[in-house]
C-alpha cells in the first residue's frame, strides 16, 4: 500500500577508486555537511537529466579534480538504506584509471587506506556493508 508519507528515493553514485596496490580513496565529510566528519567514497546526487555514470564523472571533476571516462566505470554495488527523511538508494562503481591526482577541492581530507583498514575509519551507516565487499574484492 502506498503511503503520502513514504520518504523520496534520493540517487547518489560514488566511486571506489582503486590504487595499484590496492588502496582505495576515502574523503572526510567537511563541517557545514551531513555527515561531517564521517568517511565516504567520492560522489553525489544524480541531477536531471544526467545518466548515472555521466554524474559520477561530474562528480569527481567538482571534488577531487580528476577526469574518468563514464564508459569505463565498473558497476560494482549499492546500498539502499532508509534515512529518515528520505532513502537513500547508492550505487558505486570500481574507478581503475583516472587523469590528474586527486586533491579535495571542496575543504575534504583524502586518504588513501588499504582494504584491509577500512574499518578504522567512521562512515555514514549506509556504507557499513560495503566494507567487507571491498576487502573480499581486494583481498
Ligand atoms: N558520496 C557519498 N555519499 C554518501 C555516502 N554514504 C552516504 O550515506 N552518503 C549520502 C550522504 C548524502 O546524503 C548523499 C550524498 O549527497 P551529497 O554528498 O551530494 O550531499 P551534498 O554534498 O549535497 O550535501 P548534503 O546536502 O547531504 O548536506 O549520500 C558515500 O559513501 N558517498
Amino acid at each position: 500500500m502506498t503511503s503520502p508519507f513514504h520518504p523520496h528515493t534520493l540517487l547518489v553514485v560514488a566511486a571506489i577508486l582503486i590504487q595499484p596496490d590496492g588502496s582505495v580513496l576515502l574523503a572526510q565529510r567537511p563541517e557545514g555537511k551531513t555527515f561531517a566528519g564521517l568517511w565516504e567514497f567520492p560522489g553525489g546526487k544524480v541531477e536531471v537529466p544526467e545518466s548515472p555514470e555521466t554524474a559520477l564523472a561530474r562528480e569527481l571533476h567538482e571534488e577531487l579534480g580528476i577526469t574518468v571516462q563514464p564508459d569505463r566505470l565498473e558497476p560494482f554495488t549499492f546500498v539502499s538504506e532508509d534515512c529518515a527523511t528520505f532513502h537513500l538508494l547508492m550505487t558505486l562503481y570500481l574507478v581503475r584509471e583516472w587523469e590528474n591526482d586527486p586533491v579535495g577541492r571542496e575543504g575534504q581530507t583524502l586518504a588513501w587506506v588499504p582494504a584491509s583498514r577500512l574499518d578504522e575509519y567512521p562512515m555514514p551507516k549506509a556504507d557499513a556493508p560495503l566494507v567487507p565487499r571491498i576487502q573480499a574484492l581486494l583481498g
